[in-house]
């Protein structure tokens, strides 16, 4: 735990729940700590002011219905006698008084814009580092934890669910100035009638009580809330992403009613939960007015009636809890609200959990080159335990050759290419470079050196430039158009109304799916890789455009050592192995012409490819 409080403080902290569930957030405070400390501070004088008010409009209504007795003095030589002017009139000492009580009155309501102000900017803040937090830990995933997830999910864990944290912190610091103020108007209290004091605090603590079932119910409805938030925003990240898909099956009615499941879902667990909410405030105030009428009758019967409190102190007494009883409202609702968080809070918190995580644990050895060759060493892979997806795979890969993945649909051949930028780790076996364990690269240094090139490149939504020389700095326009060129991506990116600065992706010219490849190869190009993994790039293009990536991927491999995955055949003709996987095993491998000549699995594929042709 960061927050450095003393052991026993934080041990008896730990005990409560809501201290717990929240000290995560916490320590976000130490980045905008000024600014969190000047919200208290500013919040702590807003509340001294109105004691300070109470205390004048007590003086005010003393001198106004006893002129005649002694001046009331605060004990302060210079104040009583230039400010409270002890020794002047009745009148006189009334004006004075009626301007102390405006000066502080606009005193307080400037501490009070303060105090809001600057509430907002730490609840903005937080909300920032809280964001940064849960993308760092976005980062620092692998890639099986997002391939479990669902994308809507943690869109709102990252947006709506920060700002609902944010929201927390307004009603947490409302709690404090508030309890701050309650404290300040008890202590005035106690100074003009401690036996009224105890009376309204032991009401006031009954009232508590009570609430305190109404709560629970508040904290259990936002559970809900948030699960059927995280529901609704994946069904709608679902419809957009597969549009195509819903519009090419008709799929409206279909789509409507899961829209609409979830859409009145949402309405009705974010009722319950404002329901609960919403009657805590008012049913304070009630029981609130309640109390204060009874106090009415208790100090005008008891005390008045038997001469032992003035009407001036009853007076301000009762203008004191007046002002009490929409505190205490304010402080339940508050409580109420922060309790509408907590689940929120605890899906935050479950996200940015590490116990219970997959992350790829990084070496420290740089990567600079392949200089001999790759090897798998009886590798087996699972994506879910108990289901081997890889199994025993053994096989190397010479520096500067063309290695050739065949199998069916299913045999594991992206499965084999992805563990070599680590998207995930063997279960089993180790997969060596040049004999070090892959782990035990500093994984950027190794990923910096391998390209990827598969069918489903993903554009991003800036310029064509920008996609070319995607996350590289200072790169010379030359070489970008150098690797455009290369890629034979020159002549359509020309033709395009902006040519290199043209916008990409959902905000602009969409490409087709051999253009896109075009942008891959120019990607990959560019970044010079010395590993180059080519994912059935040539799959569902027409023969002249598969002709123009054909020669651009030859461009881009020579040199380099390819790992080359493709369904036709004519594409890894010329590789140095083919290697044959049937169900996540080797079945075979070779050159191209060994393994034709031995009538095996590729001789296969090799005349079922003939014949469809
Ligand atoms: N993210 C995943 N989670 C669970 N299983 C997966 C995942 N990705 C792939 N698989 C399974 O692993 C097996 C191998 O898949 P892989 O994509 O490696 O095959 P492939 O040979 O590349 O197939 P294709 O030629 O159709 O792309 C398949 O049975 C597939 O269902």
């Amino acid at each position: 735990m960061d927050l450095k409080l003393p052991t026993p403080i934080s041990t008896i902290l730990m005990r409560t729940s809501l201290w717990r569930n929240n000290y995560f957030i916490l320590r976000e405070f130490k980045h905008f700590r000024k600014i969190a400390i000047s919200a208290i501070i500013f919040s702590l004088f807003a509340a001294v002011f109105e004691g300070i008010t109470i205390g004048f409009i007590t003086l005010f209504l003393q001198t106004f219905t006893t002129p005649d007795a002694s001046p009331i003095k605060i004990g302060v030589d210079w104040f009583d006698l230039w400010v409270l002017g002890i020794n002047s009139s009745a009148s006189s000492r009334l004006y004075r008084v009626a301007i102390l009580i405006f000066l502080t009155v606009w005193l307080r309501f400037s501490f009070v814009y303060l105090g809001n102000f600057t509430t907002t900017l730490a609840e903005l803040h937080l909300a920032n580092c809280i964001r940064k937090r849960i993308f760092d830990q976005f980062q620092k995933l692998s890639l099986s934890f997002f391939l479990k997830k669902r994308a809507g999910e943690l869109i709102n864990n990252i947006y709506g669910e920060a700002n609902q944290l944010r929201l927390a912190v307004g009603v947490a610091s409302a709690l404090i100035s508030k309890g701050f103020t309650l404290l300040v108007y008890t202590l005035s209290m106690f100074w003009l009638s401690w036996q009224l004091t105890v009376i309204s605090i032991l009401m006031f603590v009954l009232l508590a009580t009570g609430l305190a079932t109404l709560v629970k119910r508040v904290r259990e409805a936002s559970f809900e809330a948030v699960t059927s938030t995280h529901y609704f925003m994946s069904m709608v990240m679902e419809y957009i992403t597969g549009v195509r898909t819903v519009q090419v099956f008709a799929a409206y009615d279909f789509e409507f009613q899961r829209f609409n499941k979830a859409t009145t879902e949402l309405m009705r667990t974010h009722a319950k939960s404002a329901a609960a909410s919403a009657l805590v405030q008012p049913i304070t105030e009630a029981v609130a007015s309640t109390i204060l009428l009874v106090m009415l009758i208790a100090a005008v019967a008891v005390f008045v009636a038997s001469d032992r409190l003035e009407i001036a102190s009853l007076l301000a007494f009762l203008f004191v809890l007046l002002r009490t009883a929409p505190v205490v409202a304010q402080i339940n609702a508050a409580w109420a609200h922060v309790n509408s968080f907590q689940g929120s809070l605890n899906s935050i918190k479950q996200l940015l959990k590490t116990d219970d995580k997959p992350y790829l644990q990084n070496g420290t050895i740089q990567f600079l080159g392949l200089k001999q060759c790759i090897e798998f060493v009886a590798v087996d892979f699972a994506y879910n335990p108990h289901q081997l997806v890889l199994k025993d795979i053994t096989l190397t890969m010479k520096r500067g050759q063309m290695t050739a993945l065949v199998g069916a649909s299913g045999a594991g051949k992206s499965t084999i290419a992805d563990l070599l930028p680590r998207f995930y780790d063997p279960t089993r076996g180790k997969i060596l470079i040049d004999g070090v364990d892959l782990q035990d690269f500093d994984i950027n240094t190794l990923r910096r050196k391998i390209a990827m090139v598969s069918q489903d490149t993903f554009i991003f939504n800036t310029s064509v430039r920008n996609n070319i020389a995607y996350a590289m700095e200072d790169v010379d326009e030359a070489a970008i158009q150098k690797a455009a060129q290369l890629a034979n991506a020159l002549e359509f990116i020309q033709n395009l109304p902006e040519g290199f600065d043209t916008q990409l992706g959902d905000r602009g010219v969409r490409l087709s799916g051999g253009q896109r490849q075009r942008i891959a190869i120019a990607r990959a190009l560019l970044r010079n890789p010395e590993i180059l993994i080519l994912d059935e790039a040539t799959s569902a293009l027409d023969s002249e455009a598969e002709r123009l990536i054909q020669e651009s991927i030859e461009q881009l491999a020579v040199g380099r050592t390819v790992i080359a995955i493709a369904h036709r055949l004519s594409t890894i003709v010329r590789a140095d192995k083919v290697v044959v996987l049937e169900q996540g095993q080797i079945v075979e491998q070779g050159t191209y012409k060994e393994l034709l000549e031995r009538r095996g699995k590729l001789w296969k594929y090799h005349q079922m490819q003939h014949q469809t042709n």
